[in-house]
């Protein structure tokens, strides 16, 4: 809705009213529409301020609305209509104008802004363009060079930027409804065709075919697969080469290709799922709403290696106070020297000061005797682990949440270690750990709700997209990449390269294939934890038995490869081939062919053509079936919580949604055929038989993705 109200004698102000954003929903538009035509005609009113309640100016369209059919008016002739007026509207923009809301904001005659708002053009990550007047009029009123970015990217711009930018015509630290409504009666009576933005000719640029060339190869390279970004750019392309009504013409066209893809419907999707993660919920019925976090003013970090320190950047910019320690002296000093400088660059890259006071060095555990949260950040070992974790339990004061950053070693296993596992969580960290956005909090069955609530709020003041889950080998994302990975190996065997793979799973979306994945992260990662599971047996050399082990078929080419001390990428060879070690252009390597060659010939294994379509299907459906069984052991508590550890974490393509939203993209009884079929084919791979839940679901109808979790309560009710 919108209410105008009369102020100051003659301003017209229209307030917006859709909490918690004020998008611009049906209601809202129509609001809009009624009062400014009431503004209009009422002759008491000399000029019009259009705000947000709430101080929020508008998010935009509202997402919600978009799979329905549309109702109310349309964005596109509401903007007009206020282009056209013959009495000056200001926009007052607080918190936040985006996507329609920025694009309310530019058929505005003039707009003011608070010094601590942000606008941007966001569409593109929702798999859209600004497509009420936003691709035609941004590049009009600031140059088709910056409009581009700002459309492809998506990025919000803070309001210093948007008034150098020429986006906004004034910054305020005052209230803004106020300063605007002044501003707005100072320029009652001056002309206003000047400042309707349609009317301006794009600001010349010397070769612009060479501007949208490199533009198209930005997008084409960052966002590969994307259709959006590619489409924002020919928008652009409209508004500098056509007049303005013909480049609405085509605006609309391109957004009319985009509104219904599925690559629309994924991005739509990740916005809800990485919003509906924060609304966890633990198998004993504990919820976000009911578990009440801890304050968390001093935390410490123990173990400054790779993940230590960026754990510890991570608090540190979150504005806590950090103890860092590291019992090795000469670590200690690296560590101190890196954490500094890793604070430093973040500080630069946001304009702030680097917060070096938060964080205290020591090389003795009794520093953490303060602290209010511990994170533990040693070598992945249980042995070391548990002796970390009964030294925390002797020195940390009453009530200290110890948290274990551990990517797969059980969680319960440690909290036992210690006089209070209601006190223990996992937060499973992804390297860099300041910079990935993931953050697997893991509670154990002893957890308390109020540690998981500390750990959930922990993670979201670093900034990070938390999402809860149960405690078993690998929690939900490594977990899931066991299936994969292990068909890729299988695929090996079969007869595909490193490069056929890595090149499937590539131009599904992947940033990297899991071959070059693998050789980043190390092949000798794996090897050590199927060393410890006591699967690598040096003694089978050759034959099917060599292939089997714990009576499920095994694929012993990774740790023949680390027995030749490929390692990946820090020994210069591994699944690939590197200039030298360190080095980070994978080339295809004979030696490995011919290796791989002479395996299969040693095991007697008949070599066939694999297409991309097979990779994508063995591997994918192996990691979609674990997701569903995840789901019904309840470790996870819903589809979204998977996907956005997957793209958030793993580098799923954001634009296909999550692998479980991908499964009814593709149809689940399409997954449950297919995994049905290589099931019959390998018998002796337990991952692909189909788990009973996705049965479940197919015997169900195959319901939207929103309606799994009426089927999984049923099957756990059952059990
Ligand atoms: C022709 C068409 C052309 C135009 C297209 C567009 O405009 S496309 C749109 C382009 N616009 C964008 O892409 C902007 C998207 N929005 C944002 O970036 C941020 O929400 C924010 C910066 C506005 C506020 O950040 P913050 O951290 O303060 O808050 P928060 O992020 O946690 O959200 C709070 C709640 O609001 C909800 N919600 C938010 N926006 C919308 C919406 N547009 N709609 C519906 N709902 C929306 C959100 O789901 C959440 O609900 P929950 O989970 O509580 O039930």
């Amino acid at each position: 809705m919108a209410q105008l109200t009369r102020v100051s004698g003659s301003v017209g102000l229209i307030t917006l009213q859709n909490p918690p954003v004020n998008a611009l929903s049906a209601a809202v538009r129509q609001g809009i529409v009624d009062t400014v035509k009431k503004a209009v005609s009422d002759p008491l009113v000399k000029c019009v301020v259009i705000c947000g309640q709430n101080g929020v100016f508008c998010g935009g369209a509202d997402i919600r609305e978009f799979g329905a059919p549309m109702t109310g008016p349309p964005l596109v002739p509401m903007i007009h209509a206020i282009e056209a007026t013959n009495k000056p509207v200001v926009a007052a923009i607080e918190g936040a104008a985006l996507g329609g809301g920025l694009e309310l904001a530019l058929g505005c005659h003039y707009r003011i802004i608070h010094s601590k708002a942000r606008v941007g053009l966001p569409e593109v990550t929702l798999g859209l363009l600004p497509a009420a007047g936003g691709s035609q009029r941004l590049p009009r009123l600031i140059g088709v060079p910056a409009a581009l970015e700002l459309i492809t990217t998506g990025r919000h711009v803070s309001a210093a930027e948007a008034l150098k930018l020429g986006i906004v015509d004034q910054v305020t630290d005052d209230n803004t409804v106020d300063t605007t409504v002044k501003f707005a009666l100072s320029v009652v009576g001056r002309s206003l065709e000047s400042r309707r933005i349609s009317t301006f000719p794009c600001p010349p640029v010397s070769d612009l075919d060479a501007v949208f060339d490199v533009a198209m190869q930005r997008v084409r390279q960052s966002a590969r697969g994307a259709i959006a970004p590619v489409t924002c750019v020919q928008a652009v392309r409209a508004a500098a080469t056509l007049p303005y009504t013909q480049g609405m013409k085509r605006e609309q066209e391109l957004m009319a290709t985009l509104f219904t893809s599925g690559q629309a419907r994924a991005l739509q999707y990740c916005f809800f799922a990485q919003r509906a993660v924060s609304r966890w919920s633990m198998p004993s019925g504990a919820r976000w709403d009911t578990s009440k976090p801890r304050p968390i003013s001093k935390a410490a970090v123990i173990g400054l290696g790779t993940m230590g320190r960026g754990i510890a950047v991570a608090l540190a910019q979150a504005g806590l106070s950090v103890v860092a320690v590291e019992t090795q002296e000469k670590q200690l000093m690296d560590a101190k020297q890196a954490v500094s400088g890793m604070l430093e660059r973040g500080a630069k890259r946001r304009g702030v000061a680097p917060a070096l006071g938060l964080v205290s060095y020591s090389h003795n555990i009794q520093a953490v005797a303060e602290a209010d949260l511990v994170i533990e950040a040693v070598f992945e070992d249980m042995d070391l682990k548990k002796k970390v974790f009964q030294q925390l339990s002797a020195v940390c004061k009453p009530g200290t949440l110890l948290c274990t950053n551990t990517s797969s070693l059980d969680v319960d296993h440690l909290a036992s270690q210690t006089p209070s596992p209601e006190l223990v969580v996992g937060m499973h960290f992804f390297a860099p750990a300041h910079v990935m956005k993931l953050l697997e909090v893991v509670y154990g069955p002893r957890s308390s709700p109020q540690a998981v609530a500390t750990a959930m709020q922990l993670g979201k003041k670093m900034g990070k997209v938390s999402v809860a889950v149960g405690n078993c080998r690998g929690f939900v994302g490594n977990r899931m990449l066991k299936p994969y990975m292990e068909q890729a190996f299988f695929l090996l065997e079969e007869g595909a390269t490193p490069e056929l793979v890595d090149q499937a799973l590539e131009e599904f979306g992947f940033a990297m294939g899991v071959f070059r994945m693998s050789d980043l992260s190390g092949l000798d990662v794996g090897w050590r934890v199927r060393k410890a599971d006591g699967l690598v047996d040096p003694d089978a050399t050759s034959g099917r038995s060599a292939r089997i082990r714990q009576g499920r078929r095994y694929s012993p080419l990774g740790d023949l490869l680390c027995e030749q001390g490929r390692f990946g990428q820090k020994a210069g060879r591994g699944w690939y081939q590197y200039d030298k070690p360190g080095s980070r252009v994978a080339k295809p390597d004979p030696w490995l062919h011919n290796f791989l060659e002479q395996y299969r010939a040693r095991h007697g294994l008949g070599v066939r053509h694999i297409d991309h379509q097979e990779v994508l299907e063995r591997c994918l459906y192996a990691l979609i079936n674990e997701g569903f069984r995840i789901l019904e052991d309840g470790i996870a508590a819903g589809p979204e919580d998977i996907d956005a550890i997957y793209v958030f974490g793993y580098g799923w393509p954001r634009y296909r949604g999550g692998p479980m939203f991908y499964a009814g993209m593709v149809g689940l009884a399409n997954v449950l055929e297919r995994l049905e079929h290589f099931h019959q084919v390998h018998p002796d791979v337990p991952y692909l038989q189909p788990c009973s839940l996705l049965r479940r679901l197919v015997a169900s109808g195959s319901p939207p993705i929103q309606k799994w979790r009426e089927v999984i309560r049923k099957v756990h009710s059952q059990l």
